[in-house]
């Protein structure tokens, strides 16, 4: 799935993922009026609000983007007919041909880690049969329990041919509450990035290990760091645009083959039309505002990787 998801970066020529992340402030008026109208403002109503949202932007973006990434929580909040939602959305983007980042952020003690692989990347044995759950591309994998909550999901890449992202330097204000305190004089995150190429060394795509990381958009210092601790791990880059990360933040997250990130960003795009610079879609077009603004950030991507 990394060689694919090269291949389709390239062919785009956008190392983006289309974060879909979807909240009810974001979905337009007339959506939520029909979605209400079939099943009244319950969860289950919420939950085709938020169905219908999400496709509108995924028929607009599709042919633009390698990738998408489907945050869990978004779908959580709404109880089961959320969680159905999720499985469409996911669904839905393969159909497409999109890739799909399963941001479950997940990890544990490893039985528990290997049954969250099972779910969302592996198949569940029932009986003498065997099911997909969720069946995403690409999970994010949080990796504080150390390797035996990590190496789980690992074993199920190499059987699925899938991939993870393992969270290194999270983009949010307080990550470095934890992940900058030194060991052995060495910020955590570095060590992070070591078990991360440690891990992802025998899980060679074609040029990068399907064991990738995740790194803050709003830490460019620390990407250029971690970049070089971890040379063969495709770094998924959240935090640009809502989070204030921009195009020159993100040149050293890339290595100099011009691959090795591809940036996130969610609200900045699927909620555009409610920004100003986007206000002329109005909300009847706010599919059309996403693609404007997806447009928009692979030039300024673009831009900063030719200036660098
Ligand atoms: O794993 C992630 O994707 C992630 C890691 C991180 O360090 N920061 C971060 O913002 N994210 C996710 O990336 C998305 C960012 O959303 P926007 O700020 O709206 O672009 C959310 O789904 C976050 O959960």
């Amino acid at each position: 799935m990394i060689n694919k998801l090269i291949t389709r970066i390239k062919e785009t020529n956008a190392p983006i993922v289309v974060g879909l992340d979807p909240m009810m402030k974001f979905v337009p008026e007339y959506i939520k009026k029909a979605a209400f109208a079939e099943y009244g403002e319950t969860l289950e109503g919420a939950a085709e609000a938020i169905w219908q949202y999400n496709k509108g932007i995924v028929d607009a973006i599709y042919d633009l983007v390698p990738a998408v990434k489907p945050q869990v929580a978004m779908y959580e909040q709404f109880g089961i007919p959320g969680m159905v939602v999720f499985k469409k959305t996911v669904d839905y983007c393969k159909e497409k041909g999109l890739i799909v980042i399963g941001d479950i952020k997940r990890g544990d003690i490893g039985s528990t880690s290997e049954a969250y692989a099972v779910g969302h990347l592996g198949k569940v044995q029932v009986g003498s049969r065997s099911y997909y759950g969720f069946d995403e591309d690409f999970v994010t994998v949080n990796p504080y329990l150390g390797s035996d909550g990590v190496n789980p999901f690992v074993k199920i890449c190499k059987e699925e041919k899938k991939g993870i992202f393992v969270l290194v330097k999270t983009s949010n204000p307080s990550s470095g509450e934890f992940q900058d305190q030194l060991v052995g004089g060495r910020p955590l995150y570095e060590l992070v990035g070591e078990k991360v190429a440690a891990w992802g060394a025998d899980c060679m795509g074609d040029s990068y290990s399907y064991v990738g990381a995740v790194v803050g958009a709003t830490y460019p210092e620390q990407g250029k760091v971690l970049r070089k601790v971890m040379p063969k791990a495709f770094i998924l880059v959240p935090g640009y645009g809502a989070q204030g990360g921009k195009g020159a933040d993100l040149v050293h997250f890339f290595n100099e083959d011009g691959l090795g990130a591809i940036i996130n960003s969610s609200r900045g795009i699927i909620a555009a039309y409610q920004q100003e610079k986007y206000a002329q879609f109005g909300e009847q077009n706010y599919a059309d505002a996403s693609r404007a603004a997806v447009l928009d950030m692979r030039e300024d991507i673009a831009q900063a990787l030719a200036a660098r």
